[in-house]
Formats: structure tokens, C-alpha cells, sequence
């Protein structure tokens, strides 16, 4: 054996969107809450985001979280996520992922018919509520930081389409929402990467033509996804509607996104579509599904923001060590523009 460096990972999807949970190889991220290891990684040690997401050991649709002890006196344990092309201060799938193999593995006791962890992730405390059976996490409900409003009903300049209707709105990342049909969509898999091409012109759009900044944390990443929004019809007391999000650098979420669907919930809320305790059931591109629940109302700053809650399940695909050899000419990955639609 001769890896620098070799990581123990367990492979993992909530609802069809891949999250990577890394348990253990990463050793000590300085740093006193999540956020600031988050900081850390980033500016120090973002070799392993590349290492484990860019080719050729990852792919553009893969997620991956580093799973680490918390300073944090209520917290059972801390997470960081890496995507992509970010370290989202939070991730809703992710989060599920974390949550079940905390359990599934052992790392956590799980107790049967429910856990109920605290979990500090880089946008503060995660409260989640497992439904185990038989050894299996069957149900991962979080409670996510509040989600608000930046921007409601305004136009953004579409080059090809005019003056196209959009609502900016933060769920733990910070998305451009559009309506799907008004784009020409009805969000089905064969229609995934026009999608995704929209989607991407969508948002660098949107960076141009609306200023955001996180009250509370600056450092939180400004606009980053597009999320189209289908139709929302109501059955008695719940609400449905389909969505995709594209994720930079610009293909479908293949869950129904946990912190687009908190963007989603406070949307609907501002907008006076959706009351406090009511339940959105979210569908994805693929036809998985998320329970989304406004649990509370509160202020960010001066935003009125929502406390959204998330459900839905995930499973583990895989246990393996991941290493890098020293000789490996690809160290630092690579990026193809046939997936990845830009190269790095
Ligand atoms: O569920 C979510 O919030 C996300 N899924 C992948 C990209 C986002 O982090």
C-alpha cells in the first residue's frame, strides 16, 4: 500500500441524488464550528473536494460530505458538504445521506422506532428526526435553518425570451426560481439538459441583475442554482407540484432538492399560496419525492422568513477506501465539458 492518501467513504443516495459520506482518512480540520472548517477546507484543503468529486473518481453528479466531530454542546455530530463547484452551507439530500449512514454504520446508536439527532452542519444546527426498522433508517425528517426571500416578483432579462418572471430566494443555497411552462417546460427527463443549459444561462443572469448577501453570514454563497418550478395544484389538505434544480456547473438535481424545496416552501408562503403547518409534496425530475412542511415562521435579518422541514429517505450503495497513489498524474482531477459543461 502506498496511497498518500486514502479515505473511507460510504457511498450513499437520498431519493436518486448521490451523497458520498466520508467517515474517516480526512484527520484534524481546524476550526471552532462547521462553518469555520468548512472556511478551512476550502482555502487549505480542497484537494479532497477534487479528489473525491472531479474525475476520474467522481462525476458531475456527485456529492460528497465529510463527516467530523462538533465543538457544538447540543450536537451528536458536524458535517461539511462538498459539491461540485461549491461547499453549500447546506444540503437537504446530503443531510439525509449524513443522517442514515451516521446510523446505518453505527456510527451513532440508532434506536428503534426513532433517533432523534442534532447535527451541525456550516449553517448551524441541523434538528433531525430518524424513523428506524429493523436496522434500517426508513424516514430522515430535518429541520432546516430558516429560508427566506431576497427578491420577490421581479423580471430578470433573458437574452432570447425578454423579460422572464423570477423570485430569488435562499434555502440554504441561494436560488434563481423560474416557472417552467413559462420557459416552455414541463420538467421531464427527456427535456434534462435544454434544462440544464437554461438553467445555467438563467442564473449567471441572475448574478448580473440582483445583489444578495446572507444577513447573518456574508460568507454564505450567493446565487448558485436555478430551480424550475412546475404547477401547484392542492389535494384537501396537501399541496403538490413538481420541480428540477440545476446544480452548477449545470445538470438536474435528481432528488427534489431539500434546501430548493425550502427555497420553495418560503416562496409559497410569501406569497400567500402556502400557511404554516401545511405539507408540499415535491417532485422531482425523476418522480422521487420529498414531504415539505412549514414547521414555523421567523426573521433573518429583516427578511420574514419560514423553518422548513424536509422527509424523505435515503440508502447506502457502497463501502469502500478511496486512494490517491503518488504516481496518479491526475491529483488534482479534471473536468470535461461533455458532463461537466465547462473544463477545469
Ligand atoms: O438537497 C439539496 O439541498 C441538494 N441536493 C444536491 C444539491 C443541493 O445541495
Amino acid at each position: 500500500m502506498r496511497f498518500k492518501r486514502t479515505l473511507s467513504v460510504v457511498d450513499c443516495h437520498a431519493e436518486g441524488e448521490s451523497g458520498k459520506v466520508i467517515v474517516g482518512g480526512v484527520g484534524q480540520v481546524p476550526g471552532e464550528t462547521m462553518f469555520d472548517k468548512r472556511v478551512h477546507l476550502e482555502t487549505h484543503m480542497d484537494d479532497i473536494r477534487r479528489m473525491v468529486l472531479f474525475e476520474p473518481r467522481g462525476a458531475v453528479w456527485h456529492n460528497a460530505n465529510i463527516v467530523l466531530p462538533s465543538n457544538h454542546p447540543q450536537a451528536d455530530m458536524g458535517y461539511v458538504i462538498l459539491e461540485t463547484t461549491e461547499y453549500p452551507a447546506m444540503s437537504g439530500s446530503n443531510t439525509i445521506c449524513v443522517a442514515t449512514v451516521l446510523l446505518e454504520t453505527g456510527i451513532l446508536p440508532m434506536r428503534e422506532p426513532v433517533t432523534n439527532l442534532t447535527l451541525e452542519s456550516p449553517a448551524g444546527l441541523i434538528r433531525v428526526r430518524c424513523e428506524c426498522s429493523d436496522g434500517k433508517v426508513t424516514s430522515v425528517r430535518l429541520v432546516n435553518q430558516p429560508a427566506f426571500c431576497y427578491h420577490l416578483d421581479r423580471k430578470l432579462e433573458l437574452a432570447g425570451f425578454g423579460a422572464v418572471g423570477v423570485d430569488i430566494v435562499y434555502g440554504g443555497m441561494t436560488y434563481a426560481m423560474v416557472d417552467a411552462a413559462e420557459l416552455g417546460f414541463a420538467i421531464e427527463r427527456s427535456e434534462a439538459r435544454e434544462l440544464c443549459e437554461l438553467g445555467q444561462r438563467v442564473k449567471a443572469a441572475a448574478v448580473e441583475q440582483f445583489a444578495v448577501e446572507h444577513p447573518e453570514n456574508p460568507a454564505i454563497p450567493g446565487i448558485t442554482n436555478t430551480q424550475f418550478m412546475g404547477p401547484l395544484r392542492r389535494e384537501g389538505e396537501r399541496l403538490f407540484a413538481r420541480n428540477t434544480v440545476i446544480v452548477s456547473p449545470g445538470r438536474c438535481d435528481r432528488s427534489p432538492c431539500g434546501t430548493g424545496s425550502s427555497a420553495r416552501l418560503a416562496l409559497l408562503h410569501a406569497k400567500g399560496l402556502m400557511r404554516e403547518g401545511e405539507t408540499l409534496v415535491h417532485e422531482s425530475i425523476t418522480g422521487s419525492r420529498f414531504a415539505c412542511t412549514i414547521d414555523g415562521v421567523a426573521k433573518v435579518g429583516s427578511y420574514a422568513a419560514v423553518v422548513p422541514a424536509i422527509a424523505g429517505q435515503a440508502w447506502i450503495t457502497g463501502l469502500y477506501q478511496m486512494g490517491m497513489d503518488p504516481t496518479d498524474p491526475y491529483q488534482e482531477g479534471f473536468t470535461m465539458s461533455d458532463t461537466w459543461m465547462s473544463t477545469v
